[in-house]
């Protein structure tokens, strides 16, 4: 038996979902509690490259910073990375090919949450390039128009993060992520 059948919770959760739905925040409460190493795939970038996300974006464009996201899940992929709480960025998805990384590397787990939210937990500081717009609720409900579709095809679950805890959610991903490996 290879070690991923004797100890299916090795494998990696992988968050994925909208801007401001909670992946790096859960991502870290989530490592902790399961001792796994957690990686941002947002802040791996940024200390890679040296520069901030608009930094990117502004000096080398959205097309750039895509090619970047999809090179680190092929080194995640090939590395046969385990015990990682993978924190994503909200764009992950707008590739095929991401996807099809992001299922490889272990349970996909889309958080979600109603637009109004959002605005409410992006509007803290300005790092998302893309919502540094006079109408941000515009964008975001464009966005998420065009989104969740590829969410849903990336993902193994969804949750609705609007009405649940920091704990709660951390909870409930631990659970499924168990259940989801067979540990039930
Ligand atoms: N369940 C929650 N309840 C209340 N606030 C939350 C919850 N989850 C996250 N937040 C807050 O929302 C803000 C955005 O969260 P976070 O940065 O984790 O989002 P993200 O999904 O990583 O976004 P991005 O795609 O831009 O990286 C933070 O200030 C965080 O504390
Ligand atoms: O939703 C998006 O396209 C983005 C989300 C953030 O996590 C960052 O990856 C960046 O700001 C782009
Ligand atoms: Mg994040």
């Amino acid at each position: 038996m290879n070690e991923d059948q004797t100890n299916p919770m090795r494998k990696n959760i992988i968050l994925i979902g909208f801007m401001g739905c909670g992946k790096s925040t859960i991502g870290i409460k989530l490592s902790k509690s399961l001792n796994y190493t957690m990686i941002d795939t947002d802040h791996y970038i940024e200390s890679r490259e040296k520069l901030t996300i608009p930094e990117i974006f502004e000096a080398r464009g959205q097309e750039a910073f895509r090619d970047m996201e999809t090179k680190l899940l092929r080194e995640l992929v090939a590395n046969k990375t385990t015990c990682h709480i993978i924190a994503t960025g909200g764009g992950i998805i707008s590739r095929p090919e991401n996807i099809d990384l992001l299922r490889q590397l272990g349970f996909v787990v889309w958080l979600n949450a109603r637009p109004e939210i959002i605005l409410e937990r992006t509007s803290r500081n300005q790092n998302r390039p893309l919502l540094q717009v006079d109408d941000p609720l515009s964008v975001i409900k464009k966005l998420l128009k065009e989104r969740k579709p590829l969410y849903k095809s990336a993902a193994h679950v969804k949750i609705s993060t609007s009405d649940l805890s920091q704990r709660e959610l951390t909870l409930g991903i631990s659970e499924s992520a168990r259940y989801h490996f067979g540990h039930h």
